[in-house]
């Protein structure tokens, strides 16, 4: 079987670096911010515009996929690629967190997790074995073990119970990926290469805890390694000490993956400590709320203070919402519930989001002494 998946960092910067993943689907340079598409699709984006946009790998959600339109459905037609019209690199989730996230009356067992459908009350049990069936049918090219996400707070003896439910897990997914990858739709097509199982580290709010998983999850083995268990309330400071003192323990020649984060100056802060890859609903679920992301800080497009201002969203944003549309525009169509403002407002987060990361990686590329990364400013711009 041909290389089915490669990670090779192409340039430092202290902890920094950039990378190229290579995918049965793609190339994908890294440091890189995965838009979510839930459903198979970013939310009010085509396909077409998140090309243009520059996207290289967007996740999709076993969770959903699963309950609707189904796996089997998926895997007849050929996989999430062919199914969504999408020929670049995919990532999947494995299931359990959006159980968590999602679904009632869920019980955790040895086994796996029990949960009833927030669609229709239906019952089910994701476990190890069914997460990787899943996955491998959905077919995306990057696929996650089978883990709990240990809730926050947590106390450490609860914590480290979760840690080593999810090792076991980790052992069990990589068994089933490994007996059944060869089923995945795009096999044959694409060269005889398999998808790439990556494990999760958990360990909660406990240095110790986070040390242990990450070396024993690094003793079972997988391609690329992610941090789970933040993003989940905790303090962002405590997230930020947690991942500056775990990326160290991971194989330098392996991407890492910090999932569920973050806001624009934190995804700059954690691809300045060697993170890899990352994800987050927020730019897309914001814009559907009015929260514009852009190089001066956050604004709410609804604000009063917008309804006669003919300048662009973000005078140092290229995107084309900012090359064409005023302020005024877009505060107009957020206040009038229009789709478009849906997707002009995604756009340009995701605009924003992506050209951040670009941006990252330049400078760790050019090598500029401080890595000058983006100057990212959170607060939101103060009322004038
Ligand atoms: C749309 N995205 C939010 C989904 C991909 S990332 C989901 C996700 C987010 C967070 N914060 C923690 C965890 C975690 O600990 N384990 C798993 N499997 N997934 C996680």
């Amino acid at each position: 079987m041909s290389m089915s998946f490669s990670f090779q960092v192409e340039a430092t910067q202290g902890a920094a670096r950039a990378g190229r993943m290579i995918t049965p689907h793609g190339e994908v340079e890294t440091p890189v911010f995965m838009p979510v598409g839930t459903v198979a699709t970013v939310k009010g984006i085509p396909q077409d515009l998140l090309e243009e946009l520059g996207v290289q790998i967007l996740l999709n959600n076993t969770y959903h996929l699963y309950l609707r339109p189904g796996v089997e459905q998926i895997r007849k037609l050929g996989g999430t690629h062919k199914f969504m019209s999408w020929d670049r690199s995919i990532l999947t989730d494995s299931g359990g967190f959006q159980v968590f996230s999602l679904s009632e009356l869920r019980k955790v067992t040895e086994e796996g997790v029990s949960f009833r459908s927030h669609l229709d009350g239906s019952s089910h049990l994701f476990s190890p074995e069914s997460a990787m069936a899943s996955q491998i049918g959905i077919g995306a090219d990057i696929i996650m073990a089978f883990d709990e996400c240990t809730e926050y707070p947590a106390e450490r003896t609860r914590t480290e119970r979760s840690m080593e439910l999810t090792l076991r897990w980790a052992e069990r997914s990589k068994n089933a990926f490994e007996a059944h990858k060869h089923e995945v739709p795009w096999f044959a097509e694409r060269g005889k290469k398999s998808q790439a199982l990556f494990g999760i580290v958990q360990g909660g709010m406990f240095p110790n805890l986070r040390k242990e998983s990450a070396e024993r999850t690094v003793e079972i083995g997988f391609p690329g390694y992610a941090l789970g268990g933040f993003s989940v309330g905790e303090p962002r400071e405590k997230t930020a000490e947690l991942v500056a003192n775990t990326v160290p323990l991971l194989p330098e020649n392996k991407p890492r993956y910090l999932m569920g984060v973050g806001y624009p100056e934190e995804i700059v802060q954690y691809a300045r400590m060697g993170i890899d890859m990352m994800d987050c609903v927020l730019p897309t679920r914001a814009a559907r709320h009015g929260l514009l992301f852009t190089s001066e800080g956050r604004l709410t497009i609804k604000n009063q203070r917008f309804a006669s201002d003919e300048g662009p969203l973000d005078p140092n944003c290229s995107c084309k919402v900012c090359k064409r549309y005023s302020r005024a525009y877009l505060r107009h169509l957020y206040a009038s519930n229009e789709v478009l403002a849906q997707v002009l407002n995604t756009t340009h987060n995701l605009s924003y989001y992506l050209d951040t990361m670009r941006r990252v990686r330049q400078a760790i590329i050019l090598g500029e002494n401080s890595v000058s990364l983006p100057v990212v400013r959170s607060p939101h711009l103060s009322a004038t």
